[in-house]
C-alpha cells in the first residue's frame, strides 16, 4: 500500500464527517460574495466533467487490462495539472476559500490521484489488482464527488437567488419569503407585517447624463445603503429595475412608516462621490400591510400605489396606505382604474416627529 494514502480509520473519520461537510461548506459559501457564485458552479461543473472523462478511462483500462502510462495517471503530481487540481490552485489565491471543507476536498483530490496512482501501477506492472486498493480508490472518488456536489448545488442555488448588480435577493426568492410571511399572517391572529415598495428617483436622468455603469453604482450603493439600515430579519430584495421590495415581519403600519421614511432620508443624505463629484440618489416609498384579507398581489399593488402617489406628490417622500381603509378589494383581478384612484386619495404622507 503506498503510504501517502489515508489509513482505512482516516477514512471513517472522513466518512463520519460527511454529513457535517454540507454544514460546513453551506457556512463557508454563506461568506462568499455573490459575485462569486456566478462562475464558481460553471468552474465545478467543468471541472467534475473532466475527472469523470479521467474516472472512466481508468475503469475501462481496469476492464481491458490495457497499461495507461500517460502523465495524467501516472505522475506524482498529477493531481496539480488536471482540471480540477488546476481550479483548486486559482481559487486558493483568494485567502477566503483556503479552510474547511475547500482545504479537505483538496486533500481528497490528492489522495484520489495517490489511489489511481497506486492501482495504475499495479495494472502497469500486469499484477493482479489488489481489491482493496480499487475498493479504497472507488470509495474515496464518491467522497469527493459527494462533497463537490454539495459545493455545486449550493453555487447553482445562489446564482439563481441573487441579481450580481445589487447583491440582493431577486423578484423570484422574495416571493417565496412573502408567501411564509402570508402564511404566517393567515394562522395567527395577531401577527402582523408590513411591506414597502421604492424606487429611484429620476433615474433615467443618471443613466443618460453619466452613463449606465454609474447608474449601477447608483444602484449597488442604494441596494446596500436599504441592507445595512434594516433589522436582520426584515427583508429588502431588487424587485425590478430600480425597484426594491422590503418585508418588515412583526410591524404594524404605523411602526413600519416613520422606519421606512428614515431609511429614505438616510439615502437622500448620503451622496455618492465619484470621480470627484458628489451625486445625490433619492427614491419614493410606499408602506402598507401585507394583508391577511386579500392575496399577496393586492398588497403589493398597494404598496406600488402608495409609491406612485408619494412620485406624484414631488418624489423622496413616503405614502401610507392602510389596507383596512380599503374595502371589497379581495383580489388582485378587483383592481381597475377606479378603484386604483379610489386607494390613490387613501394615500398619506409619512412626517417624521423632530427629535
Ligand atoms: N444603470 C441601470 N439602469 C437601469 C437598470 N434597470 C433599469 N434601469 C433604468 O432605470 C430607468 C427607469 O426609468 P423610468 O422608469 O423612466 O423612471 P425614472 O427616470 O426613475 O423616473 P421616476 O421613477 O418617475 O422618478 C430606465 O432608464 C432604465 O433603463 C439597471 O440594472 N442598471
Amino acid at each position: 500500500m503506498n503510504s501517502a494514502l489515508l489509513s482505512p480509520a482516516t477514512i471513517d473519520t472522513y466518512a463520519e464527517h460527511s454529513v457535517n461537510n454540507r454544514y460546513v461548506i453551506e457556512n463557508l459559501l454563506e461568506s462568499l460574495h455573490h459575485e462569486d457564485f456566478e462562475t464558481l458552479a460553471d468552474d465545478i461543473k467543468h471541472s467534475l466533467e473532466s475527472h469523470r472523462d479521467w474516472m472512466m478511462r481508468i475503469m475501462t483500462a481496469l476492464v481491458t487490462r490495457q497499461p495507461l502510462n500517460e502523465d495524467q495517471f501516472i505522475a506524482c503530481d498529477a493531481h496539480l495539472h488536471c482540471h480540477f487540481g488546476r481550479w483548486l490552485s486559482r481559487i486558493f489565491e483568494d485567502e477566503l476559500f483556503k479552510q474547511g471543507s475547500f482545504l479537505k476536498i483538496e486533500a481528497y483530490h490528492t489522495q484520489l490521484h495517490d489511489a489511481a496512482r497506486t492501482v495504475i501501477q499495479q495494472l502497469n506492472r500486469q499484477q493482479e489488482v489488489n481489491t482493496d486498493d480499487l475498493n479504497y480508490f472507488i470509495r474515496i472518488q464518491k467522497e469527493l464527488f459527494d462533497m463537490v456536489m454539495v459545493l455545486f448545488e449550493f453555487s447553482v442555488q445562489n446564482k439563481q437567488q441573487f441579481d450580481p448588480t445589487t447583491r440582493l435577493i431577486n423578484r423570484r426568492s422574495v416571493g417565496a419569503i412573502l408567501a411564509s410571511e402570508y402564511h404566517k399572517r393567515q394562522q395567527l391572529d395577531d401577527y402582523v407585517c408590513c411591506i414597502a415598495m421604492a424606487d429611484i428617483d429620476h433615474f433615467k436622468n443618471v443613466n443618460d447624463l453619466w452613463g449606465h455603469d454609474v447608474g449601477d453604482l447608483l444602484l449597488a450603493h442604494t441596494a446596500q445603503l436599504f441592507n445595512d439600515s434594516i433589522r436582520r430579519h426584515d427583508t429588502v430584495s431588487r424587485y425590478g429595475g430600480e425597484e426594491f421590495l422590503f418585508i418588515f415581519p412583526d410591524m404594524t403600519l404605523e411602526q413600519a412608516g416613520p422606519v421606512v421614511d428614515r431609511i429614505r432620508q438616510k439615502l437622500a443624505d448620503t451622496p455618492v462621490s465619484h470621480q470627484g463629484n458628489s451625486l445625490q440618489v433619492t427614491a419614493s416609498f410606499g408602506v402598507t400591510q401585507l394583508s391577511r384579507h386579500t392575496d399577496i398581489k393586492s398588497s403589493i399593488k398597494r404598496a406600488d400605489i402608495a409609491l406612485y402617489a408619494a412620485k406624484d406628490n414631488g418624489r423622496n417622500i413616503t405614502m401610507s396606505i392602510d389596507s383596512k381603509a380599503i374595502m371589497g378589494q379581495n383580489s388582485y383581478q378587483d383592481f381597475n382604474n377606479d378603484t386604483t384612484e379610489i386607494m390613490r386619495q387613501q394615500c398619506h404622507r409619512v412626517i417624521l416627529e423632530k427629535d
